[in-house]
């Protein structure tokens, strides 16, 4: 049974190793891991991954050293299976617990992704990273999937998308808190969902349209919370941490 600072996953979302670095340390142990995604990677690439999760470590050989605490890569991969699998096994020797597809790339790039997962992970002799895919992004309502050609509720979109991706052998999906209740009913107990557009109450939703506060969150059966600015933009992160863990707790 995890303990509620262990359901919370830190998005640092920035272009700086040197703050990215200082934020996870003061945060390690006081939150189950971080994740580092699109802007971070952008910026720093791999071996800023290694500085961070790896710390002075970051100048040890690919694959051969432990993270200092769990990690959660989220580059959303979305290409063609060939590429996709090319791309996860260039990430999986830096140790992620969790890496990440979009599920519109569709069930040949899902299976490819994982495939590709297991096949880095055993010459290493590491677990192999949970494989998840995002269904519909937390920052899209009902009418920016209606501009994309998707009508209809977003609970219907973001099921549809999480049992394709159980039935491709995925371990879990990203979801908004809202759809939590309809996954559980169609994919069961054991999927995992890893769930941003995470707002404690009275905070910025900024470009989150999705929302529910980490309690409601938790309640709902969320696995993990992903969540970045109403930590790492607080007066004192570990503090916000702290808050946030006590009120799922
Ligand atoms: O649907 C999604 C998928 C990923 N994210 C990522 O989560 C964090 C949320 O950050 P906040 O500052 O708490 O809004 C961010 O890194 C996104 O890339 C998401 O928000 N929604």
């Amino acid at each position: 049974m995890l303990q509620p600072k262990d359901r919370i996953l830190v998005a640092l979302d920035t272009p700086d190793v040197g703050a990215a670095q200082d934020l996870s340390r003061a945060l390690q142990g006081h939150v189950g891991g971080v994740k580092l995604g699109l802007e971070f990677f952008n910026f720093n690439g791999p071996q800023g991954v290694r500085a961070v999760t790896h710390g002075d470590e970051a100048e040890t050989p690919r694959g051969q050293s432990t993270p200092n605490q769990p990690f959660f890569l989220d580059l959303k991969f979305h290409d063609i299976p060939n590429t996709v699998a090319g791309a996860v096994r260039g990430v999986v020797p830096l140790g992620p617990k969790i890496i990440n597809v979009h599920a519109s790339g569709g069930p040949a790039m899902m299976k490819a992704a994982l495939d590709a997962a297991n096949f880095a992970a055993e010459p290493l002799g590491v677990v192999r990273p949970m494989v998840i895919a995002v269904t519909v992004l937390t920052s899209m309502d009902e009418d920016d999937l209606g501009a994309v050609g998707q009508q209809g509720p977003a609970v219907e979109q973001v099921v549809r998308l999480a049992e394709l991706t159980q039935k491709c052998g995925l371990d879990g999906v990203v979801c908004s808190a809202r759809e939590i209740s309809a996954i559980r009913k169609a994919c069961g107990p054991d999927f995992k969902l890893i769930v941003p557009g995470i707002r404690p109450e009275g905070s910025d939703t900024g470009d989150q349209k999705r929302t529910m506060t980490p309690k409601q969150a938790v309640e709902a059966g969320a696995d993990y919370l992903v969540i970045g600015r109403p930590i790492t933009q607080a007066y004192n992160p570990v503090a916000a941490a702290k808050a946030i863990a006590d009120s799922i707790g």
